[in-house]
């Protein structure tokens, strides 16, 4: 199998990390990650986008993007789908260890081969609802893009923060969500604007702390 991206995804892939101040290192592995996506979609349907600029654009580019705003070293990536942003994040900081969480076969089955296929040891792959998960010890950080509003995902995730831990939502657009609708005991501190390299559209980090 190919691990290599065409020559225009994978320039993309080059300016985008030396944008975001991180090393051409990672272009490799990040390649490999995303030709097993792009042939493992065929079968298993794990992402709409299929173009590989635009997944480089608006998958591995959008997930390194809350680099600077994820507290390690252990983080809890839930509704994590084909790895977004987890498995970007787990490269980028092999000293951290990240949970990918996701309640679908499909998914999970994808990352466990992925993980193995890039030798990654800081990764744990869940199968399961993030209701139902109980991990003995809780999470420094707690991300998800595009799982659920911010209510919702403070709801369903907030049980896995650690006492000083924070949850991390990233969202496409600027949130109408209610900060009011949180559970009680959380609050909304900072919503950060993402600047993803090449990427014009508007992207946003909320950040959700306990009160
Ligand atoms: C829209 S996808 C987002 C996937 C990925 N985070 C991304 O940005 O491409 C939402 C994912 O959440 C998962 N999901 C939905 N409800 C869930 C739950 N209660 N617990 C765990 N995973 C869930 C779905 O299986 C799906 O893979």
């Amino acid at each position: 199998m190919s691990h290599a991206l065409p020559p225009a995804a994978n320039e993309l892939l080059r300016d985008g990390l030396t944008a975001l101040s991180l090393p051409p290192g990672l272009a490799p592995p990040l390649a490999r990650y995303l030709c097993l996506m792009e042939r493992w979609n065929r079968a298993y349907n794990l992402t709409a986008v299929r173009d590989f600029e635009a997944m480089v654009q608006r998958h591995l580019l959008d997930s390194l993007a809350v680099l600077p705003w994820v507290r390690g070293p252990r983080i809890a990536d839930i509704g994590t789908g084909p790895g977004l942003p987890g498995i970007p994040l787990a490269l980028a900081r092999p000293d951290w260890q990240l949970v990918l969480l996701d309640s679908g076969g499909k998914k999970t089955r994808f990352l466990r081969q992925a993980v193995m296929a890039l030798e990654m040891d800081n990764v744990v792959v869940v199968q399961d609802r993030v209701e139902n998960y109980h991990p003995d010890e809780g999470f420094d950080t707690v991300i998800s893009r595009a799982f659920a509003a911010t209510a919702a995902f403070t709801r369903l995730a907030g049980h896995l923060c650690a006492p000083e831990g924070q949850l991390l939502a990233m969202k496409g657009r600027d949130t109408d969500d209610d900060p009011q609708a949180l559970p009680t005991g959380w609050r909304v501190v900072a919503t950060h604007s993402l600047q993803v390299p090449g990427l014009a559209a508007a992207r946003h980090l909320v950040e959700i702390n306990k009160d």
